[in-house]
């Protein structure tokens, strides 16, 4: 008897949390099709009535083509250093999941699924990676500073409910941070295949976010001359540069924590930088250790 009330009790206080949730954003259903606040700059219903943008839906499907490949390249690094690499990786596929979910249906669920995985994606990126000497001075170990992080990430989730369209701003501005931090480690770092890892990381990035923000503030002009794919541009430049990135943190992470190890960027399937997905090795043999 106490479970059916309990269980009817926390129903009723579900469906009243979805009644303000609904009620506050003024939508008669969060998961119908275009209750997003955002439509891109893509065509909707182009080519079929069940799918809203259908390039942008179909270019998701590159972050679950990156992930199987990323997780088989970095499983010796994984291995030596944490798991958690591989659940990155598994994360960016939800994130490929539910971004062509979003793109398919333009409903506000999807929104919030593709940006709420997006969040943990790089909670979980800091936690792993985040450079020890970065950490503030008051922090003490990386489990405390993960306590952190997923504490910011938790507030972050609860906040995103209230203005849904400021989302994806916010989360591009970590990429920022990220930059600034890709910096600090370039300072004392001297090792000229790492530098150009960096260098052609951000590149990536400003190329990706060139074209997010072309689709969202240009778009008259775009519809114009009916060029309107930059959205899907997006998803995989961003992919390419998602890839670089984590190797770059995944090359500094294993340098100061695992040295032993002889960590080695090295490409696949050729091994060369401009033919290859960059991946983090564990080095057969003595290398000379350059500084960084
Ligand atoms: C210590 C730092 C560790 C860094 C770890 C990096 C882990 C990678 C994190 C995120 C994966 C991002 C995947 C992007 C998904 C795109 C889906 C999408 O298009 N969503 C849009 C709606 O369809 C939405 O508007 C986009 C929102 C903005 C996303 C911002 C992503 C920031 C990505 C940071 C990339 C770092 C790469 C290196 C930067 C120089
Ligand atoms: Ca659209
Ligand atoms: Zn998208």
């Amino acid at each position: 008897m106490t479970i059916v009330l309990i269980t009817l009790d926390t129903c009723k206080h579900r469906f009243y949390f979805m009644h303000i949730f609904q009620q506050g954003l003024g939508m008669a259903n969060v998961f119908a099709y275009q209750s997003s606040q955002i439509d891109w700059c893509e065509d909707n219903f182009q080519f079929s009535e069940k799918v809203a943008e259908f390039y942008n839906t179909i270019s998701s499907v590159s972050f679950f083509i990156s992930s199987p490949i990323m997780m088989y390249l970095l499983h010796p690094y994984a291995q030596k250093r944490s798991r958690a690499v591989y659940l990155i990786w598994v994360m960016i596929m939800f994130v490929g999941v539910f971004s062509a979910y979003y793109h398919m249906t333009l409903s506000y669920f999807g929104q919030l699924l593709d940006e709420l995985s997006i969040l943990w994606v790089l909670a979980i990126g800091y936690m792993l990676w985040f450079p020890r000497r970065h950490m503030p001075t008051f922090i003490k170990t990386r489990k405390s500073f993960s306590l952190i992080v997923f504490l910011a990430a938790l507030l972050s989730t609860i906040l995103s409910f209230f203005k849904p369209t400021v989302n994806a701003y916010a989360l591009n501005c970590v990429a920022l941070h990220i930059i600034y931090v890709i910096s600090l480690e370039l300072k004392r770092c001297t090792d000229q295949r790492i530098i150009n890892l960096a260098i052609v990381t951000v590149a990536w990035w400003f190329v990706a976010i060139s074209c997010w923000l072309s689709d969202r503030l240009l778009c008259g002009f775009w519809r114009q001359i009916n060029f309107y794919y930059l959205h899907s541009f997006w998803h995989v430049l961003i992919n390419i540069a998602v890839v670089h990135g984590t190797t770059l943190f995944a090359y500094f992470d294993a340098f100061y924590e695992i040295p032993e190890t002889n960590p080695e960027v090295k490409y696949w399937p050729v091994d060369s930088q401009w033919l290859g997905l960059p991946y983090l090795a564990i080095g057969d043999k003595d290398h000379l250790r350059k500084s960084c």
